[in-house]
């Protein structure tokens, strides 16, 4: 019996100790397991809510226009995703890129009721209208559609539209961050700003439709067969022109958490699309004078930090008429701004000092 109890004793700790150390264990697997599908939940939410797949049979009617999926989606947001593809060219059977923009209508009309109430006759009405007038957008400063499929589902609605053209070799914001972190000259500045500002007049003037997300992905750029760097060896391009057309003004979209897209989707377009693209086209502007502003910004500070920060880079430009023209652009009051005439008119974009 004396040599039973300290065995006993001995048995005892050990159990507490293992019985503890087990407890220990199971909570840290739990919570490890608790904060993963939290996290999985919230991206895959975030993409599934978002993200648009290409099925087999759309894929089918893509191969009989020439066109090929051949990659993942390099990007996507509210207004689709876009997926890389490729189509022989006829006469030289090289191969060339293509960028596949699929956009579920029903599904995309469906979030904005939810979040906008409007209803579905209204949306499709304008859907339908912006459709035809997007099938006739011709610019050259403006990526062609080399192909737009309808789908449509059995009571002839369209429920989704897949936009082909031809792949740019980068857009602006991966070309600033990745070469010219600190901006362009102005004599660059100036020279793609104009071509930018050129788009967005067709889209303003010829076409009466309000681009409604310019920022800084959505401007391409081109380099053809050339292998410099300098301003002209990139043909520079506004992407999306006429998509968000085809969602009405009053659609409020927007939870980007980066500080250059929410600074131009600071307003809702409700009442001037017009006037809430040159806001846009500010931001641009700046973009390419001072570089890669969220490098100056956390994503996650108060917006009125970057807002400060924004108005400081605006006060620091020298030259008086590229600050006039800024600050006419990123006013605050819609009715002040410039219109795009004015601006590709004015004196700092004309190289008048
Ligand atoms: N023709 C193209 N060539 C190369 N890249 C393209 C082309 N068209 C679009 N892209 C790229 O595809 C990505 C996704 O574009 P898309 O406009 O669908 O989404 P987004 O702009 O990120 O989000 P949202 O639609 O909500 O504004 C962007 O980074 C854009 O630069």
């Amino acid at each position: 019996m004396a040599s039973i109890l300290p065995l006993l004793k001995r048995f005892g700790i050990s159990f507490v100790y293992v019985t503890a150390f087990g407890l220990i264990i199971n909570a840290f697997l739990w919570m490890v397991f608790m904060i993963t599908s939290m996290l999985y939940y919230k991206t895959s939410k975030q993409t599934i809510s978002l993200q648009v797949f290409i099925n087999k049979s759309e894929q089918k009617e893509l191969k009989k226009n020439g066109i090929h999926l051949s990659g993942d989606s390099i990007g996507g947001g509210y207004y689709g995703t876009v997926y890389k593809g490729y189509r022989k060219s006829e006469t030289t059977s090289k191969l060339q890129a293509m960028a596949i923009k699929v956009i579920d209508v029903q599904k995309y009309h469906k979030i904005l009721m939810q979040i906008n109430e409007i209803d579905y006759k209204s949306l499709s009405d304008v859907f339908n209208k912006s459709v035809v007038t997007l099938e006739k957008i011709q610019n050259n400063k403006i990526p062609k559609i080399e192909k737009l499929l309808k789908i449509s589902a059995k009571d002839n609605e369209i429920k989704k539209l897949i936009i082909v053209s031809v792949m740019a070799d980068m857009n602006l914001n991966d070309f600033i961050s990745q070469q010219k972190p600190d901006g362009l000259d102005e004599d660059w500045t100036r020279l793609w700003f104009t071509d930018i500002c050129e788009a967005v007049h067709c889209l303003h003037n010829v076409y009466k439709i309000a681009h409604k997300n310019i920022k800084p992905e959505n401007i391409l750029l081109y380099t053809g067969d050339q292998t410099t760097n300098t301003k002209t060896s990139y043909v520079v391009r506004l992407a999306d022109s006429g998509i968000a057309s085809l969602f009405p003004n009053s659609a409020k979209v927007y939870s980007k958490t980066d500080p250059i897209c929410v600074m131009s989707s600071l307003e809702s377009f409700s009442t001037k699309p017009m006037a809430k693209d040159i806001y846009s086209l500010g931001i641009i502007l700046l973009v390419l004078l001072r570089g890669d502003l969220s490098k100056f910004v956390l994503n996650n500070k108060p917006l009125a930090i970057f807002a400060n920060i924004f108005y400081k880079f605006i006060e620091d430009i020298e030259s008086q008429s590229l600050k006039e023209l800024l600050e006419s652009m990123t006013s605050s009051a819609p009715n002040a701004r410039p219109n795009i005439h004015t601006v590709l008119k004015h004196k700092w974009l004309q190289n008048i000092s």
